[in-house]
């Protein structure tokens, strides 16, 4: 390489992590809180489903026992795991060879007297869950929820984790009862999933892919029942208003009844024997709950599909070598408007196209702000506005970009840069989104992790 070139890539490097560092990396976000006095999250790990207190009772005696779980990395006092694995990519593969010899603890007679490093080896790049070689994906819902077939499709074979709540899957990962969480954020007829939204502000994963899910949603009753007999459906909410005017249409004079997740409005229906009562959920959710399609494809338009994304606790690195994208947040506290069409305008400038812009009202929840001195101030924004790009961090467009945001937003985090998913908003969804990208098993028949 040319000396120019390789100071140029040098300095693009430094460039990069000092972005990173101070817009995403664990290191730099130090410097932005929380400071929410009525944070509803700690010590709440959620106990409302059997399967959840089941994996939590067994992986929390997992995390005493064995050696190649907690302890090699204890939690902090802080709760912040005290070192980083290197997230290694996005395809959830891998091992923790690298870690075992040297926090195992004893060194057997035959290991080398030697103390130095050995250099990093390809391998060690590669995902690294702390407790055996599947990797533990938490999601929100039971089992049959889109959201378990989205952690089947984000990391084949890997062991899919109940959570009754999104904040629940939140703080597996950032526990280490889970390697990643996968969550929904927008569905093509539904539009945002603004919890999910609030929710990444206020933790501190890092998105580390996406995958796009085909929603195929079907009408699901007790055997016997019929039509005619329901009086009520019930479903995720965002399940009820994908297939509001289908509903409408089969001439169905029903109530609408929220409920936590599709599949979970079914495992009700089931154990409760309500036979004035429909769940929408997929077809797996029937299968698994035994309970009749009396309509399938009942979502109003054929291509409805959610979009979910894949969470760590370490970014990944990103690359240019195939399609990324970028989330960000910001927010500024100047007076005036023309904030956010600077902002556009510094990507449009670029030929870097947005694929999403989401504003969410933040007057009431402030953020602490530490500057150089660290010294902290608690400031209140208007509106956090949350924008995905397709550009990767390590591409200098994007670099430059948020290097000019910055000068004019007074707070501004990288969410995550990562591989996109290619597959068209409009693939038709001609079947149940299980059927092309079948869901993991059952968290509960997975066999347990090798100690
Ligand atoms: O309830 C489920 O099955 C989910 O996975 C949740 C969820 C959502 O939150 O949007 C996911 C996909 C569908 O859009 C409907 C519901």
């Amino acid at each position: 390489m040319p000396n120019g070139t390789a100071a140029a890539a040098t300095a693009g490097s430094a460039r990069l992590l000092l972005l990173l560092r101070r817009h995403g990396h664990p290191q730099a976000v130090r410097s932005i809180h929380r400071l929410d006095p009525s944070d509803p999250f700690p010590g709440t790990l959620g106990t409302r489903r059997v399967d959840w207190k089941a994996s939590c009772a067994f992986l929390s005696s997992k995390a005493a026992a064995g050696p190649d779980s907690s302890s090699d990395k204890p939690l902090s006092p802080s709760g912040d795991p005290p070192a980083a694995d290197p997230e290694p990519d996005d395809d959830g593969k891998g091992g923790n060879h690298r870690l075992s010899a040297a926090i195992n603890g004893v060194r057997t007679a035959a290991a080398p007297i030697s103390n130095l490093p050995r250099p990093l080896t390809i391998a060690d790049l590669s995902p690294a869950p702390m407790h055996g070689s599947r990797l533990r994906v938490a999601y929100q819902g039971v089992p049959g929820a889109y959201s378990e077939a989205a952690a089947g499709k984000a990391y084949p074979n890997c062991e899919a984790i109940p959570c009754d709540q999104f904040e629940v899957a939140f703080q597996a990962v950032e526990l280490w009862i889970a390697d990643r969480a996968v969550l929904p954020v927008e569905n093509s007829l539904g539009g945002s999933i603004h919890r999910n939204y609030d929710l990444l502000l206020r933790h501190r994963l890092h998105i580390v892919g996406e995958v796009q899910m085909p929603v195929h949603h079907c009408l699901l009753a007790l055997p016997g029942v019929r039509k005619e007999y329901l009086t009520r459906v019930m479903s995720h909410p965002q399940a009820l208003a994908q297939c509001e005017l289908t509903l409408t249409r089969l001439g169905l004079n029903v109530t609408r009844e929220a409920f936590d997740d599709t599949a979970g409005a079914a495992e009700h229906v089931a154990n409760n024997g309500l036979r004035d009562t429909a769940a929408i959920a997929s077809a797996r959710a029937a299968e698994l709950y035994g309970l009749q399609v009396l309509a399938d494809g009942i979502q109003d338009d054929s291509s409805n599909v959610t979009r979910f994304v894949m969470l760590a606790r370490e970014p990944i690195i990103p690359r240019t070598d195939r399609p990324f994208k970028t989330s960000i947040v910001f927010a500024h506290d100047r007076e005036g408007t023309s904030v956010l069409f600077k902002v556009l305008s510094a990507f449009a400038f670029r030929d870097i196209s947005l694929t999403k812009i989401e504003s969410r009202p933040h007057r009431h929840r402030p953020i602490r702000l530490v500057d150089d001195a660290n010294v902290g101030t608690a400031k209140h924004f208007e509106y956090m506005f949350y924008v995905d790009f397709e550009a990767s961090m390590a591409d200098t467009r994007a670099q430059n970009a948020l290097a000019e945001i910055q000068e004019f937003t007074s707070f501004l985090r990288v969410l995550g840069s990562y591989p996109m998913d290619m597959t068209p908003w409009g693939a038709p969804s001609s079947s149940a989104s299980s059927s092309t990208n079948p869901p993991p098993p059952p968290p509960s028949s997975s066999a347990p992790p090798s100690s």
